[in-house]
């Protein structure tokens, strides 16, 4: 696992659950692994490396850095690449084999994406909200990815338009990750009357643009992704990028708002809402935010 936050965590959970061997290979070390979840608190047993050459030999390699993370990731991936160990890469945005592309790795990529509220607290200490769904794309890796984690609580499944699937969970990042990191507030602020009539209007610009990258999408998916926040999910879960503006660390901005942003100019497009947000989010400047 090239990742030790809030996915990682979680996948090395499932991982161990499916009676495998996990590796943490770490920027920031730590000596346990502690998950905290629904269910209670636990340890979950993995190997820690702090440097590449201390990584060893696997069956696959994890990547679950944020997606402007990946270069650092270099010295990592070229030690575990032998040109035949699968990467699956599971990150947000839609640009999962362009992200690890100029790095030249010899690996077969495998595009994953996860649903799940997961914060790292601390290095080696992860919250989980909710269960875990992941997708990924089908075909002989996809398969065997599902296979791996069998046994795990992790609902997984291959499918053949991951494409859409990636545009489908833009949809569900475009408007909540910039709303909940500019408000510093979770969930709860999509319950506000105003605030919910902002996130329509974000989801509406991202469902025009989706429909033009060629994703199967329509205004009935924008409408559910924004019932499922309001009525499904806790309102006490974050985004991913709440909790990095929350940690002083930068926000992945360029690779969810910023791709919308790009795509709809290149098919002429106006999406004033997210270019709003877009100028919002560069203007941030990264410092930790105690109490939120
Ligand atoms: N958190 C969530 O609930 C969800 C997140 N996602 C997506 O999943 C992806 C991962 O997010 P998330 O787990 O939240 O991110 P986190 O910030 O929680 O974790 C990222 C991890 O990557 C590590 N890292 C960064 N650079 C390196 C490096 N050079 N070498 C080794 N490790 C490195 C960080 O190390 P360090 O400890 O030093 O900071 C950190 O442990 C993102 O694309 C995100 O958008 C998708 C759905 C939900
Ligand atoms: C959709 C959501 C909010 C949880 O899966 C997410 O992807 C994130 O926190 O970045």
């Amino acid at each position: 696992m090239i990742g030790s936050g809030g996915i990682g965590g979680v996948i090395a959970e499932a991982a161990h659950a499916a009676g495998h061997e996990v590796t943490m290979c770490v920027r920031t070390p730590f000596e346990r692994l502690v998950l905290e979840t629904p269910d209670g608190t636990s340890e979950i047993p993995v190997r820690v490396a702090t440097d590449p050459g201390s990584a060893g030999e696997h069956d696959w390699i994890v990547l679950t850095t944020k997606v402007h993370d990946v270069p650092g990731t270099a010295p990592w991936l070229h030690e575990l690449d032998d040109g035949r160990t699968p990467l699956v890469v599971v990150q947000n945005g839609i640009a999962h084999r362009e992200s690890v592309a100029e790095l030249g790795l010899r690996a077969p990529v495998l595009p994953a994406l996860i649903y799940v509220g997961a914060e790292r607290t601390s290095p080696g200490r992860v919250v989980r909200r909710s269960p875990a769904t992941m997708q990924v794309e089908g075909g002989e890796l996809g398969s065997r990815f599902v296979a791996l984690l069998e046994g795990s609580e992790v609902k997984l499944r291959a499918t053949d338009d991951f494409h859409t699937a990636a545009w489908r969970k833009m949809l569900t990042n475009v408007a909540p990750n910039p709303i909940t990191a500019l408000t510093l507030r979770r969930l709860d602020v999509l319950a506000d009357d105003e605030v919910r009539e902002l996130a329509a209007g974000i989801l509406a610009e991202a469902v025009a643009v989706a429909q033009a990258e060629g994703a199967s999408l329509t205004q009935q998916d924008a409408d559910k992704v924004l019932i499922d926040y309001t009525d499904r999910m806790p309102p006490t879960n974050g985004t991913s990028m709440l909790y990095d503006r929350i940690a002083g660390l930068p926000l992945e901005h360029e690779h969810i708002t910023g791709t919308l942003v790009r795509a709809a100019d290149r098919h002429g497009i106006a999406v004033p809402l997210n270019r709003t947000l877009l100028t919002l989010l560069r203007a941030i400047r990264p410092a930790p935010i105690p109490g939120v």
